[in-house]
């Protein structure tokens, strides 16, 4: 049994404090809502984030970072990526040892283009940060919260640190964890995994069908296998939990904040109106810029990342970026990703 801080109560962190709850060890649940903590403390339940969920007693919420982490040596950051660097800088203020970080977000930072694991040894004094691990994988906090069959990928450069988390995470009943030393595939492919549920949210919205679907998971896995190659991944991590595994959940699951995002816009919606009611992170928006910036450093192609950031920020309607994606050049279906192989034996 571990004293375990989860530093985010929203629906991940919520959801992944109950597992680590469930498997025995003492959570701490940090906020910055004081409404919500309390609903933890007094209700056993997060009202807006996991409604009709009970929470075990063993789970306690702070919102006092000091307190929180008080005698940890674990530390879970779930919040969305756009607060991760506010975080780390409030936790290194209060950070007394070494701390293993696991993060469990899903972004590119736009402009600094860093995946979060970088993100955090930017922040982290080194004496303050004993490992990073990223956790990721296909897992609706939803699904996860009710003991619902679900699987995911514990990923760091030091793989006893992984196992580690492997350990803390895995339980028998429903949540089952797996290893992978490539925490850059990992990140990548949990990250640009939400391009694509965006992308198909609005093909659905837009009223069309399965095929476009399919097609548009296809061709994406391969504008992400593209990119996170070049970026030093390796090409298998795609075709694992966190590449196609998430890719999967998140294009067809109607939990999918990214997905139901994209449905809205699909619908016409603006997405400034889509997101004031989503109420949650939509990480997919901030990381097609993210990704769209790498795509243009690197020189790779990446027309579906590319289509929708004209969506999401140049004004173009969704059907016009569906016909401009159906009328590109034709090509070979597999020529780009021969020449990633072939670059990466030479
Ligand atoms: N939900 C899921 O099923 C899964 C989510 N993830 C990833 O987990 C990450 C977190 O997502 P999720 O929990 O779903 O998001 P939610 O929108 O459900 O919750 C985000 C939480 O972070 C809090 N927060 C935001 N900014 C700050 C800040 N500056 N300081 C402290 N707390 C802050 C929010 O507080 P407030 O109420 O004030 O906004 C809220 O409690 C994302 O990267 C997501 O992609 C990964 C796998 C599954
Ligand atoms: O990452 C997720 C499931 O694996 C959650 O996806 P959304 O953020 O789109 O809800």
């Amino acid at each position: 049994m571990e004293k375990i801080a989860v530093l985010g109560a929203g629906s991940w962190g919520t959801a992944l404090g109950f597992v680590l709850a469930d498997n025995g060890h003492d959570v701490r649940i940090w906020g910055h809502r004081q409404e919500i903590i309390d609903g933890i403390n007094e209700m056993h339940e997060n009202k807006k984030y996991l409604p009709g969920v009970e929470l075990p007693m063993t789970m306690r919420g702070y919102t006092s970072l000091e307190e929180a982490i008080l005698g940890v040596e674990t530390v879970i950051l779930a919040v969305p990526t756009k607060a991760i660097r506010e975080v780390l800088q409030s936790l290194g203020k209060v950070a007394t040892n070494p701390l293993t970080i696991v993060h469990v977000s899903k972004g590119i930072e736009p402009d600094t283009l860093l995946r979060i694991s970088e993100m955090i040894e930017q922040e982290m004094e080194p004496a303050k940060l004993q490992d990073v691990v990223v956790l990721s994988g296909p897992s609706h906090a939803e699904e996860v919260s009710r003991r619902q069959p679900t699987t995911v990928t514990s990923s760091s450069k030091n793989m006893k640190a992984a196992e580690k988390v492997q350990d803390l995470f895995n339980n028998h009943q429903y949540f089952r964890v797996y290893t992978n030393p490539d925490v850059i595939g990992v990140e990548i492919g949990g990250a640009l995994k939400n391009i694509i549920a965006l992308a198909a949210g609005i093909t659905d919205g837009l009223g069309y069908g399965d095929n476009a679907k399919a097609a548009l998971m296809t061709r994406g896995l391969a504008e992400i296998a593209r990119l996170g190659s070049v970026l030093g991944a390796n090409p298998l991590t795609f075709s694992g939990l966190t590449g196609i595994g998430d890719l999967i959940v998140t294009c067809t699951s109607v939990h999918s904040r990214n997905w139901r995002a994209g449905n809205m816009l699909g619908k016409g919606h603006k997405l400034e109106e889509v997101l004031d009611n989503m109420g949650m992170v939509v990480e997919g928006v901030r990381t097609t810029k993210a990704a769209y910036q790498l795509a243009e450093k690197y020189d790779v192609k990446m027309p579906i990342t590319q289509a929708l950031y004209d969506v999401l920020f140049n004004d173009v309607s969704a059907k016009a970026a569906v016909d401009s994606l159906m009328s590109r050049t034709k090509t070979h279906e597999m020529e780009d990703l021969a020449n990633i192989l072939g670059e990466r034996k030479n």
